[in-house]
């Protein structure tokens, strides 16, 4: 038990690689594991082992019900979200309706709808492309910086390359958050410039993953330059494996319950408020 948290955790997506290292971080830490999780196949007939518990799969047809019945059973349930970026706007729609609390790990999707969609049916959520404690540090640094001296960078060129697992779907939401810091310091990014890598052969020969991490790992590079060429700057994140994501991922279900127990006002939250009030291991 982490605490005071006795709620139970739901992890949706106990198919996918996420999924399954919320769920194992969270029975680690003692936290109490809904054995039940989601698919967007019907059909699956399939139960995913987490430690000693049989977490059954669910298609997309019963989402509705076997969830109503969730929250029915344990009516303090959180659920972590680790699903696929054209999930992202259907699920929260689904958390919102039944007024489940939800943590959005999963990026992508249109953001500015899964906000509205929280705010207009005032349920509880925490929302962030980053769950790792130290990225989530240099990103609560980056937003200071562009919020106190705004166009300190005007004019310098960004370039920016991002490298993932083969199977990533979309662009680094990290890397977008970072490049909106960036922007508001004045440099100039066109998007369409991202350097996207997902070749492992790239990624073993050019980027430096290393062989046993191509299967799970988060590089990213943003290299600025000034408009004359005189001055460069390099910030660099490199992750390997998803430990540091699951764990936070816990750290950030303890706090959203912790809010909803407290009937906190704010209602929306990301991981730089879980940093802010000490709650990240
Ligand atoms: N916020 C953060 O710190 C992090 C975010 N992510 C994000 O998490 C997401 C998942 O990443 P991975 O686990 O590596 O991908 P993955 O592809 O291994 O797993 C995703 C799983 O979700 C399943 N799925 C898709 N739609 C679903 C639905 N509607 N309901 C239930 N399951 C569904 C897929 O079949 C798949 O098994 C990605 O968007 C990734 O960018 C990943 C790592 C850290
Ligand atoms: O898909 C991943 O793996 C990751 N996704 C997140 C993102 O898109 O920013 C966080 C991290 O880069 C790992």
């Amino acid at each position: 038990m982490v605490g005071q948290f006795a709620s139970p955790l739901l992890v949706n997506g106990c198919t996918g690689k996420m999924g399954v290292s919320v769920a194992e971080a969270a029975t680690s830490r003692g936290l109490h594991l809904v054995p039940v999780s989601f698919s967007s196949r019907e059909n699956l007939d399939k139960t995913i082992q987490i430690g000693d518990i049989d977490v059954e799969i669910y298609g997309p047809s019963a989402r509705e019900d076997v969830l109503s019945s969730v929250i029915d059973e344990f009516p303090d349930v959180i659920v972590v979200d680790y699903t696929a970026p054209n999930s992202v706007n259907s699920n929260a729609e689904l958390y919102c309706k039944l007024g489940v609390p939800f943590v959005m790990g999963t990026t992508g999707g249109d953001q500015q709808l899964l906000y509205k969609s929280v705010q207009d049916s005032n349920n509880y959520a925490l929302i962030s492309p980053q769950m790792g404690k130290q990225v989530v540090a240099f990103l609560a640094a980056m937003e200071t910086i562009a919020e106190q001296f705004p166009g300190a960078f005007s004019g310098y060129r960004l370039e920016v390359l991002e490298s993932h697992q083969a199977g990533k779907l979309d662009t680094s939401g990290t890397a977008k958050a970072v490049i909106a810091c960036f922007e508001k310091l004045g440099a100039v990014f066109d998007m369409d410039r991202m350097v996207k890598i997902r070749d492992p052969e790239q990624q073993l020969y050019m980027v430096g993953v290393p062989e046993e991490h191509i299967e799970g790992h988060a590089f990213h590079l943003y290299h600025l330059t000034s408009p004359d060429d005189s001055v460069s700057f390099e910030f660099q994140h490199n992750v390997c494996g998803r430990s540091i994501y699951a764990e936070g991922s816990v750290d950030a279900a303890v706090f959203l319950y912790k809010k909803v127990q407290s009937m906190d006002p704010k209602r929306i939250y990301n991981m730089i408020d879980v940093l802010q009030e000490g709650d990240m291991r």
